[in-house]
């Protein structure tokens, strides 16, 4: 699946809605076993959520938007195909959600790309469950580290610290994301899946159970003043990098 919502690839609501209509596609297809999720847009993974979703709109949208995002995290890191992100650009926040909750993560070797939950940057916070993911990957004193200074790592950085399991020339990736994929497939299917769902149930039952509470947190929270003052700051300050 290749992500070509240009310029940044921002996971907007259509976006969102696109992807999980392609994944179910794919889940329901049967000669489907795998994904290797990679992007068309130049240099850029995913930028992450749209800000544009979480400022200036209504409460009702606020709560359509989150159910999405929510949405797309419980199908993804609940499918039962193998997922392998072939990270060719940077990718913040929910672009780096996205890579986190799938199986594998190759990145291109690159000085300029970085990759992390910098959320707290943004004086937002990553709600409970895309934390479970970080630290179900690097583990507790990492995660804990990166999400409270909202880290953005260079790929070499993030190598180091297992936010991502290889790094590759990018006239490389998408030869070693098909070798991965191989890896993987070649085990029985029944056995690796129930083991993928052993290691990630209590993580997906968790905001299965608290759906909805957390859409409030979500909405009351993105909808205070200071917050969507901060987020108009934050776009502010993107769009003056350029001038
Ligand atoms: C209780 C729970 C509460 C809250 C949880 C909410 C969770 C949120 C998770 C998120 O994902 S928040 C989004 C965080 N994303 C970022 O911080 C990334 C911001 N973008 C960048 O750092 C850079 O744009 C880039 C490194 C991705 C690419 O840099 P470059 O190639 O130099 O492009 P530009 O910066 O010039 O951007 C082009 C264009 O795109 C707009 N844009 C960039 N990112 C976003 C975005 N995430 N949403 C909406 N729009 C974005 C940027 O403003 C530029 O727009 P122009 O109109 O000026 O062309």
């Amino acid at each position: 699946m290749k992500f070509k919502s240009p310029p940044v690839n921002s996971l907007s609501l259509d976006f969102i809605t696109e992807f999980c209509i392609g994944l179910e596609k794919l889940e329901n297809n049967r000669e489907c076993r795998g994904v290797i999720f990679t992007s068309a847009v130049p240099n850029i993974f995913s930028s992450g959520l749209d800000i544009t979703e979480m400022c200036g709109k209504s409460m009702e949208h606020y709560a359509e938007f989150w159910r999405a995002v929510q949405e797309m995290w419980l199908r993804l890191y609940g499918s039962n195909m193998v997922t392998v992100a072939a990270v060719n650009g940077s990718s913040p926040a929910g672009g780096c959600l996205i890579a986190l909750t799938c199986d594998y993560r190759i990145m291109v070797e690159n000085p300029k790309f970085v990759i992390g939950l910098n959320e707290a940057q943004l004086g937002i916070v990553a709600p409970f469950w895309f934390k479970d993911t970080f630290v179900n990957t690097v583990g507790h004193r990492v995660a804990e580290r990166s999400l409270q200074l909202g880290s953005l790592h260079s790929a070499s950085e993030a190598h180091r610290l297992g936010l991502v399991d290889e790094l590759v020339p990018e006239v490389k990736l998408q030869e070693k994301a098909a070798a991965v994929m191989a890896q993987w497939l070649a085990l029985p299917d029944h056995a690796r899946q129930l083991t993928k769902s052993m290691m990630r149930k209590a993580v997906l039952d968790r905001l299965v159970a608290h759906r909805e509470e957390d859409v409030q947190n979500f909405v009351n929270f993105i909808s205070k003043e200071s917050i969507q003052k901060s987020l108009r700051m934050y776009m502010e300050m993107l769009k003056k990098k350029k001038r």
